[in-house]
Parts: structure tokens; C-alpha cells; sequence
């Protein structure tokens, strides 16, 4: 593969703006058949969503993802959401308990709008057959399947029935993947999308990566029609991760879905544990957010979102590691 790049090899080149001031900017987006104010979802991990935090999102108009390590709780979440008039968006893994809890869904006339496939490796029959029993039982509900990081694994699992897929092997900040296995798309993440997106006809998700409000307008210029986001999520006042403070300085913990604190065992780990900056509210996050996507738009020379996706771009420079590191 020619040209690899990450996020940060690369600018985008301003075009004329056609507005009078980024007020005007559109930053909303349609998926799945609904629409969001911004093309941006906090990961579904258990330090960055829980269920006030998805509650709070969908009645703000945000797509939400809530993470699938209580499995006992998503039948009453999933009914207290639609009970409320909000989308209901949660996730599956893909072992032998998912189907029946699919079927289970099916038999209570339970439909999430999204169900979202959460796996590390999500080229595999083993996605491909959830994929197939979610349709089956569930044919109303948006399924997202990941992660994946080819474009023969889109084509594949769009293939099997998936609505979206979800594209990252190991970008994440808290992912060792890169290190413990030597695969991924950890260090070009953002080529990685581009390939995938060429090959795929329904939305993509960029999963990991991104460390800077830029890099979402970035994903957009690659393919992407949603975001997926971790770090920047993980040190609000909200965030579910626990606080502590060293030499008065407040910190918020974050770890990885499938580090040795989520998992509360030693096998198999692919992610470790870190602290970030408390930052403050989330939803001046998400202002910060909006405000600095209506601005990139303007530098697109368009009002809406789809206007990031057709401007130049130059490869400044390239490095590996994403300024991560594995410990
Ligand atoms: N986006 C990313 O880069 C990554 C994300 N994660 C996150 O970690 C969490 C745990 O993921 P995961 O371990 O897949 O979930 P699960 O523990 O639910 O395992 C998925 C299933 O796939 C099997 N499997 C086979 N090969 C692999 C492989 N290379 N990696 C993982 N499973 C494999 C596992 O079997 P067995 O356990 O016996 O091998 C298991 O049956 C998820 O939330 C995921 O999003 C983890 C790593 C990378
Ligand atoms: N390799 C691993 N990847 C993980 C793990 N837990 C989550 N993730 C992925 O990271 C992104 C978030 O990335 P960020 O750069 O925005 O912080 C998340 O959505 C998952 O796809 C893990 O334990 N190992």
C-alpha cells in the first residue's frame, strides 16, 4: 500500500469560504436513519460512557454507544430509553450468550435502533454469524460491526449485513495491540480509513486515534461518516472513570475494554491503564467540538459537513507511533 500517513502527517488545504460566519455551519449528520448533532461517539468503554452519560446524550441529540460489560442491565436500559422516546444503542460481543440475549430481544419486541459488534478483531466468522443472527431476529435495528482495518473486511461484513462498519486496529491511546502483537493500523490510521472507505457502500466509523479536535474534521475528509473518540471523552467531571488527585491536580482513570482492569484477569491482554487531566464538563467538550468542526467546514469553503470531504490535503511529514507509548 503507497502513501501511508496518520493524523498528524496530515493539513488540509483551506478553500474560499462561502459563509459570513461559522455560526452558519452545519455540523450535523445523518446515520442509521437518524440525525446527530455532530459526527462524533464516545467509545463504548466502560471509563468513558455509562448510562446517565448515554441518557444525557440521546436527549441532547448526540449518538451515544453504551459499552456491553453489564450485560444484565441492556434489557432495562434498552426499555427505560424507549420508554422516554430516545434511541436505544448498545453492544454486543459475539460468544455463545449474545445469540440467546439477541433472541431474547426478539421475543419481548425489544429493538435497539443500533447494536453495535465490539470486538477486536472483527474480520471473522465469528462476526460475520452475529451479524447474520442479529439480522434475522432483529432486521429493524442498525448494526455496526468491527473493528476491522481492510477493505476486505468491509466488503465482507457489509456483505453478511452489517449497516456500518467500524474502522481501527489499534490507534486507541490505551491500545498495546500494536506492541503485544505487531498488527494493526496503529501509526496510519487515517490511510487506513481512506483505503476502507473506497471499498465501502454504507457508513464507516473511525475507531481510535483521534487526539485533537482537528483529526475529526480529518476522518471526514477520509471517509468517515461518524467518529468514535475515547481519550478526549475520558477526563470530564461526568466521565465514569475514577478521579484522583496528586499535588492538587485532578485526574480521571481511563483503560482499555480489553486491559487487565476490565478484564480482572491476566490473559490475553491488549490494553493498559492511564489517567488524563480532568478537563471540566463534557458538554463544554461538546460545544468545543461543534464550534471547531463549523470552523474547519468554513476553512472547506462549505456549510455543511460534506464539504470536508472534498478538499486538498498535503502529507507534511510521518511518524509511527502517534506520540503513544506502552506503558
Ligand atoms: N479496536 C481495537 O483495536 C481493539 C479493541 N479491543 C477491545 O477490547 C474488548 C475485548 O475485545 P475481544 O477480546 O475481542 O472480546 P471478547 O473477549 O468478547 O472476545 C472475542 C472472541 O473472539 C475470539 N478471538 C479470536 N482471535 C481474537 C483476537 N485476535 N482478538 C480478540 N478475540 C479473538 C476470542 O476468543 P479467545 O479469547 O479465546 O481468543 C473470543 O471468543 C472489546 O471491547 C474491543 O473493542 C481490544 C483489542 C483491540
Ligand atoms: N487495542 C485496544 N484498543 C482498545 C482497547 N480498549 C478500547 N480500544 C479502542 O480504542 C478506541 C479509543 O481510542 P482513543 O484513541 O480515542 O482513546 C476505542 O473506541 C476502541 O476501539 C484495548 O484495551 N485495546
Amino acid at each position: 500500500m503507497e502513501n501511508v500517513f496518520d493524523y498528524e502527517d496530515i493539513q488540509l488545504i483551506p478553500a474560499k469560504c462561502v459563509v459570513k460566519s461559522r455560526s452558519e455551519c452545519d455540523t450535523t449528520v445523518t446515520f442509521g436513519g437518524h440525525t446527530f448533532n455532530l459526527p462524533v461517539v464516545p467509545a463504548n468503554m466502560q471509563t468513558i460512557i455509562d448510562e446517565k452519560i448515554a441518557r444525557h446524550l440521546a436527549e441532547k441529540n448526540y449518538f451515544y454507544i453504551m459499552h456491553r460489560f453489564e450485560p444484565e442491565t441492556r434489557i432495562d436500559f434498552i426499555r427505560d430509553m424507549q420508554k422516554d422516546g430516545l434511541i436505544a444503542s448498545i453492544s454486543v460481543g459475539v460468544k455463545e450468550d449474545e445469540y440467546s440475549f439477541v433472541k431474547q430481544l426478539a421475543d419481548k419486541q425489544l429493538i435497539p435502533e443500533f447494536i453495535t459488534i465490539d470486538i477486536a478483531h472483527g474480520h471473522s466468522e465469528a462476526v460475520i454469524n452475529i451479524i447474520r443472527h442479529i439480522k434475522k431476529h432483529l432486521p429493524e435495528s442498525f448494526v455496526i460491526a468491527g473493528n476491522v482495518g481492510t477493505p476486505e473486511a468491509v466488503r465482507e461484513l457489509e456483505h453478511a449485513g452489517a449497516d456500518a462498519t467500524k474502522v481501527g486496529i489499534g490507534p486507541g491511546k490505551v491500545c498495546i495491540t500494536k506492541m503485544k502483537t505487531g498488527f494493526g493500523t496503529g501509526g496510519w490510521q487515517l490511510a487506513a480509513l481512506k483505503w476502507c472507505a473506497k471499498a465501502a457502500s454504507k457508513p464507516i466509523i473511525a475507531d481510535g486515534g483521534i487526539r485533537t479536535h482537528g483529526d475529526i474534521a480529518k476522518s471526514i475528509r477520509f471517509g468517515a461518516s461518524m467518529v468514535m473518540i475515547g481519550s478526549l471523552f475520558a477526563g470530564h467531571e461526568e466521565s465514569p472513570g475514577k478521579t484522583v488527585e496528586e499535588d492538587g491536580k485532578r485526574y480521571k482513570e481511563y483503560f482499555g475494554s480489553a486491559s487487565e482492569f476490565q478484564k480482572g484477569e491476566k490473559k490475553n491482554v491488549e490494553g493498559k491503564k492511564m489517567y488524563v487531566e480532568h478537563k471540566g464538563s463534557l458538554n463544554d467538550t461538546l460545544t468545543e467540538m461543534r464550534q471547531d468542526l463549523q470552523s474547519a467546514i468554513s476553512y472547506a469553503g462549505g456549510a455543511e459537513l460534506q464539504g470536508i470531504r472534498y478538499v486538498d490535503y498535503v502529507v507534511v511529514k510521518n511518524s509511527i507511533f502517534n506520540g503513544d507509548q506502552a506503558y
